[in-house]
């Protein structure tokens, strides 16, 4: 058992070291533990491991050393308890947007009106009501973001485990849908892990943010963000805000070289 877990961990990530062809360490003797409702944020510089980590704990890949465990039990596989929105949003360009929220629920064999109604509640949640039966192609790209987080909520997971989701979109509508998944968090008490390359997203949504440096990939700092909940735009411009923006820029460019802090979108 790590040092600090108790009754309100529901993420152990525990001395996780990974090597894809056994020459080198991708990752290095990983240990996090997430509190249940936590959001948490992984950030460094590109390649230096955070989508296998997220991987890892999505039950996708598994580790050369350590483990990883949810609700005390170990992760071996993909599972219910874990929804994951994937970077490339993987909708079905075919189906509705109501089709492809309740996609999983078809599948698991839930009954058409059950479905039918937790899609909707999902598809609300994310600000979707009124497009239901439009399809992929008519949407915007936030849209389809949207899309992608209503499906992962439908299924009711313990923890959602984002990369990136939000890369691709314009700055007014990242924004926007930071927000939106903030408010999603508060109603549902969800745990949320968010892989990301922007400094300022980490800061604003996480109550921690994890720096890994590269080659391995290790951690180079676990920084409490200690905003207060909710969370409102104008906290972006604040004293503290940049305070620890300063503090994050200095871990990453500690863990890199200052060449490579232009890589960080702030
Ligand atoms: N399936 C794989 N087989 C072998 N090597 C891999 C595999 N997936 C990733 N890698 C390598 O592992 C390292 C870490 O990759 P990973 O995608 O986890 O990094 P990342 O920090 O998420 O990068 P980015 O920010 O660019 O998405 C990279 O050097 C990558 O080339």
């Amino acid at each position: 058992m790590l040092k600090g877990q108790d009754a309100s961990t529901i993420l152990e990530v525990d001395r996780v070291s990974l090597s894809y062809d056994m020459t080198k360490d991708t990752l290095s003797n990983i240990s996090i533990l997430v509190k249940k409702g936590e959001f948490l944020s992984i950030i460094g510089s590109s390649g230096c491991g955070k989508s296998s980590l997220l991987n890892i704990i999505a039950g996708f890949i598994h580790p050369t050393k350590g483990k990883v465990a949810v609700n005390g039990k170990l992760v071996d596989r993909p599972g219910p308890e874990r929804g994951v929105v994937f970077q490339d949003l993987a909708l079905f360009p075919w189906l509705s947007v109501a089709e492809n929220v309740s996609f999983g629920l078809k599948m698991s064999g839930m009954a058409k009106q059950e479905r039918l109604k937790k899609s909707m509640e999902a598809i609300q949640m994310v600000g979707l009501t009124g497009s239901e039966h439009k399809s992929i192609a008519e949407l915007s790209g936030g849209m389809r973001q949207r899309v992608a987080i209503a499906r992962t909520l439908v299924t009711e997971p313990e923890i959602i485990l984002m990369d990136e989701p939000f890369s691709a979109l314009d700055e007014q509508t990242r924004e926007l849908l930071q927000e939106e998944l903030l408010r999603i968090q508060e109603k549902t008490g969800m745990t949320i892990i968010l892989v990301t390359h922007s400094i300022d997203e980490a800061i604003y949504m996480s109550d921690r943010v994890v720096a890994l440096q590269s080659n391995p990939g290790q951690i180079k700092r676990i920084l409490n963000i200690e905003l207060g909940r909710p969370r409102y735009p104008e906290l972006r411009v604040t004293a503290v805000f940049n305070q620890y923006k300063r503090q994050l820029m200095e871990s990453l460019r500690e863990g890199f070289g200052a060449q490579n802090a232009n890589e960080y979108e702030i």
